[in-house]
């Protein structure tokens, strides 16, 4: 038997003070820093990126000064070997060679170290990253969280940190390489000739102001591929958990379009971003090219009027190549650091979002143990951006009690247990628990003495044991068992073939709804709350088990304070007290028998159980 959903023909005025204007935004925060803010402010989160650089950065020189090892020794081997002037110098060249060779290992092994030293800080610093934004998510409160979809926000913590560890890993070392490579290639080059110096570099100014131009639109074309993929994780982490829903409405076609439209708007966000960091490629390649042209015909100039030696020549070639290649190079890591950037910029975004529902923490007030007085104190609600849902409650419930809460959909009922149970505040008035403002209250004796059971229970893919034990670890399997037992549910744990082994799978699909119901009554009787609050399911369930829920909701809310959204008669028959929410506010209040003989809403609610259970 279930609540018939009648259609509300009005709503509770907007009024001042409770209104779209004045409730807290909860989306997440969209940072706007600058490119170096974030990179600063990423940094400084997980210090695990810069502990250690120093002597990383050792490594670094010696396996970058390594790299003019080779041109080097050429020159030396040219000009001092080959063509010494008493003829071929064996002995030198082999010592060059040797010395060479020598300092290559050197390099190699330097490089090696550095790497390894900058993946171990790396994934350090990710690590702390990514538990930090975890933690925040859970933080922030329900309606912060609904503000993005949900693949979307876990894509902050997953995706778009995988994007900063392949800068990291990758462009973060080129970096610093090839930063060092650029300076000790121009140190060198200068040495030899400055005047073919000069030239590389007026040669590649262009490429880099190109290079910094582009930086502004990579920018923001990567912030929105990481915005797109984002949805598109959203979607379709979305339409995998509904399968069920859009195979029993037959709407495949319609969803698959969806998910081809998030699909596409990610790759069409991505190829314009990846052709916008392509186009400095060829242009790097053409401006070597002609640097190569200019250097080789402005050198032999030089070498005839005798102030540049052959082998100072070759090894400057050799020194270009050194030059290159990082400049070459700056566009990729460029388009790796504002992938990052903008990855950076969306998890900053998640850990800039101060929770609208603080916990007082250690300063907070401990609520004594026993069944629980309840008071909302004229309180009244608004959804963020929308209008009034509950208007100036006003209720008194003693410490013991069971009350139903009951009214047509969408009357706030739903509302009301969420700010009983403090998931959000009341835009005015307060709530108190035995006489204590909740926001003064400390999570953890909050959540230790209130418990909420939904109307669909979150089961995850385990056995029924450890679903039942979920907030309470340590609970054997023995006081699970007497826990079920004192809920009248013994025979239903005895028929069940694994028992408390039982694997419930997915969501707990592997269970029928009545089970899945039957699981989180037991839950939350090993929790032992002092204050019950219930959404009861709507689902229909075989006779059987409906028995089996009232018995185990009879038992558990015996000796407890408890709030229940009633949407079966017999709940509402059960309660010490019903209240009637009509349209925001407390219509009505009573016993079962006294309401429904007084001609209001909840008369026309019992006719419509009474009709719809015939
Ligand atoms: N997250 C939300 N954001 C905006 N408006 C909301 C939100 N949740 C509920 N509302 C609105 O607040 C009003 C009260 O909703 P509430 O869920 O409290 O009603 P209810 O009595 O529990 O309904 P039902 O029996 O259908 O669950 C409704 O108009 C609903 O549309």
């Amino acid at each position: 038997m279930s609540a018939p959903a009648r259609t509300r023909n009005s709503r509770a005025d907007t009024s001042p003070g409770v209104d779209a204007d004045t409730a807290a935004s909860p989306a997440l925060h969209r940072s706007t820093d600058s490119a170096w803010d974030t990179l600063r402010r990423g940094f400084a989160l997980s210090p695990e990126f810069t502990r250690g650089l120093a002597l990383t950065a050792v490594f670094a020189v010696v396996a970058t000064v390594g790299k003019v090892v080779v041109p080097l020794a050429v020159q030396q081997i040219i000009d001092n070997g080959l063509l010494a002037e008493g003829g071929i110098d064996i002995g030198f060249v082999t010592g060059t060679v040797v010395l060479c060779a020598t300092l290559v290992v050197l390099t190699a092994v330097s490089s090696y170290v550095m790497n390894a030293r900058l993946y171990r800080s790396t994934e350090g610093g990710l690590a702390t990253l990514r538990r930090k934004a975890f933690r925040h998510v859970h933080d922030l409160s329900v309606l912060t969280q609904n503000s993005e979809r949900k693949g979307a926000l876990v894509s902050r913590v997953t995706s778009d940190v995988d994007q900063i560890s392949t800068f990291m890993q990758w462009g973060g070392i080129l970096l610093v390489v090839s930063t060092g490579q650029l300076a000790i290639a121009t140190v060198l080059m200068a040495v030899y000739s400055w005047q073919l110096t000069l030239l590389v570099w007026v040669c590649f100014l262009p490429l880099l102001f190109g290079v910094r131009w582009l930086q502004k639109l990579l920018s923001r074309a990567y912030l929105l591929v990481r915005e797109r993929t984002g949805e598109m994780l959203g979607v379709v982490s979305e339409t995998v958990v509904g399968a069920a829903v859009i195979r029993a409405h037959g709407t495949e076609e319609r969803t698959a379009e969806r998910v081809d439209e998030s699909v596409l708007a990610t790759r069409t966000a991505q190829v314009r971003a990846q052709r916008l960091s392509m186009a400095v490629s060829p242009f790097a390649e053409v401006v070597s090219a002609f640097t190569y042209a200019v250097v080789v015909v402005v050198g032999v100039w030089l070498g005839v009027t005798g102030s540049l030696t052959a082998g100072q020549l070759v090894a400057f070639l050799f020194l270009i190549n050194l030059f290159i290649a990082p400049m070459t190079m700056a566009t990729e890591i460029f388009n790796e650091a504002q992938n990052a950037i903008a990855g950076w910029r969306r998890v900053l975004g998640v850990l800039d979002t101060v929770p609208d529902i603080a916990d007082p923490g250690s300063s907070g007030r401990t609520l004594p143990r026993g069944p629980v007085s309840i008071r909302f104190d004229h309180v009244s609600y608004a959804y963020p951006g929308g209008p009034r849902v509950l208007d100036d409650i006003d209720v008194e419930i003693a410490p013991g009690r069971r009350v139903a809460v009951v009214g047509e959909t969408g009357s706030g009922k739903t509302t009301f247990v969420k700010l009983l149970t403090r998931l959000m505040d009341p835009a005015e008035g307060r709530v108190l628990l035995d006489g204590t403002d909740l926001r003064e209250v400390a999570f953890s004796s909050l959540r230790s003495r209130v418990v909420m059971v939904p109307q669909e229970g979150f089961l995850f893919d385990s056995t029924l044991g450890d679903n039942i034990r979920f907030a309470r670890p340590e609970v054997t399997d023995e006081q699970i068992g007497a826990a079920i037992v004192d809920l009248g549910l013994g025979d239903w744990l005895a028929g069940l073939p694994h028992g408390l082994d039982t694997p419930v799978g997915q969501r707990g699909e592997s269970l029928s709804a009545g089970e899945r119901q039957l699981v989180a009554l037991v839950r939350a009787a090993i929790a032992g709350p002092d204050l019950l609050v219930l959404d009861e399911a709507t689902s229909a369930v075989d006779p059987a088990t409906e028995v089996r829920i009232q018995r185990a909701l009879d038992r558990l809310t015996r000796g407890r304070t408890s709030v229940a959204i009633a949407h079966r008669l017999s709940t509402a028959e059960a309660a010490d007290e019903v209240l009637v929410f009509d349209d925001g506010r407390i219509a009505q209040r009573g016993t079962h028998a006294e309401l429904v003989g007084q001609p209001g809403v909840y008369a026309d609610l019992h006719a419509s159980w009474v009709r719809s259970s015939a």
